[in-house]
C-alpha cells in the first residue's frame, strides 16, 4: 500500500537492526485517516470471504481492528494479556512471547465471544517473529473456528513470522513488507 509505505519512509524510524518505531502515527499517537484507508484495504482483500468477527490482540492491534471492524459490520474481539476480574471464567488461552516486550505472558478470549461457526479475519499492526498471531490462531482452532486470514499493516519478512504462518497454509495480506532496514534506512519488498 503506497501511502502506507511513503508514510513508513517519512515518519519511521529504525531502533537498533530489528525495530521498526512508528509510533507518531500507528502505535502510540494514531493516524485516524490512515487507519481508515488501512481499514478499507482489509475490507478490499477480504470482501468475499464472509467474515463474521475481527480477532486481535491488545494493545496496539485494537484500534486498527475496530476502524477495519466499520466496513465489515463485524465485533471486534481483543485477547487480553492479563487476568482481570472482569473477564469470564471460561476462557481460551494461549502462551505469547513479546517480541518487543521480551517476555511471555497467557493471553485469554472469553469462549462466550467466538463460536464454531464464526469465520475470523485475525488483525493486528506488526507481524515479526509470528508469536502473536500464532496465539491468535491456537484460540480460533481451540474454539473450532476458522481462520479466514491474517491483515497486518506491516510484516517484517527478514523475521520468520510471515514464513511459518505461510507454510502452514495460512493466508497472510500484509500491507507494507519490509525486506531489510539498512543504516536506518527502511527497504521494501517489491
Ligand atoms: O510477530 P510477533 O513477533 O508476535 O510480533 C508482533 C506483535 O508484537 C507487537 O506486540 P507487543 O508485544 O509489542 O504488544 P503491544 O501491542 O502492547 O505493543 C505487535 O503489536 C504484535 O502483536
Ligand atoms: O512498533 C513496533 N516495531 C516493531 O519493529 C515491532 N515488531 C513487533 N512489534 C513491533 N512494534
Amino acid at each position: 500500500m503506497k501511502l502506507l509505505e511513503e508514510r513508513i519512509i517519512k515518519d519511521g524510524r529504525v531502533e537498533g537492526t530489528d525495530i521498526l518505531k512508528v509510533d507518531s502515527f500507528l502505535n502510540h499517537q494514531i493516524d485516524v485517516e490512515l487507519f481508515n484507508e488501512i481499514g478499507k484495504e482489509f475490507k478490499r482483500l477480504y470482501a468475499d470471504k464472509g467474515i463474521t468477527k475481527i480477532l486481535t490482540i491488545e494493545a496496539s492491534g485494537i484500534g486498527i481492528a475496530c476502524i477495519a471492524a466499520q466496513y465489515f459490520n463485524v465485533p471486534v474481539v481483543f485477547a487480553k494479556k492479563t487476568e482481570s476480574r472482569n473477564l469470564d471464567q471460561e476462557t481460551y488461552e494461549s502462551e505469547v512471547y513479546s517480541f518487543t516486550k521480551q517476555k511471555s505472558y497467557i493471553i485469554r478470549v472469553s469462549k462466550r465471544y467466538i463460536q464454531e461457526n464464526d469465520k475470523i479475519l485475525v488483525i493486528d499492526d506488526f507481524l515479526a517473529n509470528g508469536k502473536a498471531a500464532l496465539g491468535l490462531k491456537d484460540i480460533i482452532d481451540q474454539a473450532g473456528a476458522t481462520l479466514e486470514g491474517i491483515g497486518i499493516v506491516i510484516e517484517k519478512t527478514f523475521q520468520k513470522g510471515g514464513q511459518l504462518l505461510r507454510q502452514d497454509g495460512i493466508r497472510v495480506d500484509s500491507l507494507a513488507r519490509v525486506k531489510a532496514m539498512e543504516n536506518g534506512q527502511v527497504i521494501f519488498e517489491n
